[in-house]
C-alpha cells in the first residue's frame, strides 16, 4: 500500500484524498488548523471546506508536517497559490530528498510569474524528476461524490507520471499522463481567468454565444503564451486545456465563476471577495498571467480585460465594449 501525504485541507486537498485511499494509498491529509485537523478525524468529514462527503478510513488528518511526510512516497502540494512559497518553506524540512513534490494547484506566483512547479524547484532544490502536477476537469465535490472525470498527471520523467497515474486510478478517476508540465499548469491557471470573464457575461445575462466566445478566444490566448513559454500545443485541447476550460466556464460550482458572476451582477470585486469562504485564484492569479504574456510578448486581450475589472475597476460592461472595439484580425 503507496503511502503519500497530502499537504493543504481545503476543498480540493481533501478531495484528493478520498481519491487517492478509493486507489489504494494510505493518506495523511496535513492540515493547519488544529481543531480542523481534529473535526476531520472525529467525525470522518471536512466540515469547512468539503461538508456532506464522507472521508475513508485510509485519511488520517494531522497538522505536523513531519508526520504527514513520514514514510511518503509522493507528497501532493494543496494551497492557494501565493501561500505555496511559504507554507513549502515550513514543511520542506520534514519532507525526504526522493519523495515525489506534486502541485494540485492551478495559479501563477505574484511579482515571480512563476507556475507552482518552479515555485517547488526554487523552494526545494527538486530536479524536473521528482516533481509532478494534476491538473483537469476536477471540481471537489463532483470528484468526491465519485462522478466519474478524467484529469492529466503530468512529469517530466514519463515514469514517474506513470507511477502517479497508477496511484491516483480508481474505477471513477482516470488520469492520462503527460509530459508537458509547464502546459498543464497554465491551462489550470488561465482558464480561472477565462472563467472569471465568462462569470461576468453570465452576471450581466449575456448568453451562450457570448460565453463560447470568451471560452474560445481565452483558450486562442492560452495557447499563443504556452507556445511562447515551450508548451506543448497540443495540452491545449487536452484535459488540461479544453476539459477544464468547459468544466470551470459552465459550472456553477467553480469559484472563480462565481466571483466574476457577482461581479457581473454589479458587485464591487471587495463585495464579491467577501461572499466568498473558499480559493478563486483567477481573482489574484489574473495579474500574474497579465504579466507573463507582457514578458513573452503575448497579446491576451480577455486577461487584460479582467485584469481591467478586478485591478482597475473598470466596469464589466465597458469592458465588454473595448473587447468588441478591438481591431478586427483573422482567426
Ligand atoms: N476546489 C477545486 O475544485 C479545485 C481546486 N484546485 C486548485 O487547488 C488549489 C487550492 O484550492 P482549494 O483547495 O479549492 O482552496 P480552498 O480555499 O478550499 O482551500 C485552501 C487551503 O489552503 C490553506 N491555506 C491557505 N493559506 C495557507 C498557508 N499560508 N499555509 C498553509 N495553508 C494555507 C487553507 O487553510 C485551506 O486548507 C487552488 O490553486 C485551486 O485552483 C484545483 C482543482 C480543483
Ligand atoms: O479547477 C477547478 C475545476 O477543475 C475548480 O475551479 P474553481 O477554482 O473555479 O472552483
Amino acid at each position: 500500500m503507496a503511502r503519500v501525504a497530502v499537504y493543504g485541507a481545503g476543498s480540493w486537498g481533501t478531495a484528493t484524498a478520498v481519491v487517492l485511499a478509493d486507489a489504494g494509498c494510505r493518506v495523511a491529509l496535513w492540515g493547519r488548523r488544529p481543531e480542523l485537523v481534529r473535526a476531520i478525524n472525529t467525525t470522518r468529514t471536512n466540515p469547512d471546506y468539503l461538508p456532506g462527503s464522507v472521508l475513508p478510513h485510509a485519511v488520517t488528518a494531522t497538522a505536523d508536517p513531519a508526520e504527514a511526510a513520514d514514510g511518503a512516497e509522493v507528497a501532493f502540494l494543496c494551497v492557494s497559490a501565493q501561500q505555496l512559497r511559504g507554507a513549502l518553506g515550513t514543511w520542506a524540512p520534514a519532507i525526504r530528498d526522493d519523495t515525489v513534490l506534486v502541485s494540485l494547484m492551478k495559479g501563477v506566483e505574484l511579482g515571480t510569474g512563476l507556475l507552482m512547479s518552479q515555485v517547488i524547484a526554487e523552494v526545494t532544490g527538486a530536479g524536473p524528476e521528482r516533481i509532478g502536477v494534476v491538473s483537469g476537469p476536477n471540481l471537489a465535490r463532483e470528484i468526491a461524490a465519485r462522478q466519474p472525470a478524467a484529469s492529466v498527471v503530468a512529469c517530466r520523467d514519463l515514469t514517474v507520471a506513470a507511477r502517479l497515474q497508477e496511484i491516483l486510478r480508481t474505477p471513477c478517476f482516470r488520469p492520462y499522463t503527460n509530459a508537458d508540465v509547464i502546459g498543464c499548469e497554465l491551462g489550470g491557471a488561465v482558464k480561472n481567468v477565462i472563467a472569471l470573464a465568462v462569470g461576468m457575461a453570465d452576471g450581466m445575462g449575456l448568453g451562450d454565444n457570448t460565453k463560447a466566445t470568451l471560452m474560445t478566444r481565452g483558450l486562442a490566448e492560452t495557447s499563443r503564451l504556452g507556445a511562447a513559454m515551450g508548451a506543448d500545443p497540443r495540452t491545449f485541447a487536452g484535459l488540461a486545456g479544453m476539459g477544464d476550460l468547459i468544466a470551470t466556464c459552465a459550472s456553477p460550482l467553480s469559484r472563480n465563476h462565481t466571483f466574476g458572476a457577482n461581479l457581473g451582477r454589479g458587485m464591487s470585486v471587495a463585495e464579491a471577495a467577501a461572499a466568498m469562504t473558499q480559493t478563486a485564484e483567477g481573482v489574484t492569479s489574473c495579474a500574474s498571467v497579465l504579466d507573463l504574456a507582457k514578458r513573452h510578448g503575448v497579446e491576451m486581450p480577455i486577461a487584460e480585460a479582467v485584469v481591467g475589472v478586478i485591478r482597475a475597476g473598470v466596469r464589466p460592461r465597458t469592458a465588454v465594449k473595448e473587447l468588441m472595439g478591438r481591431a478586427a484580425g483573422s482567426e
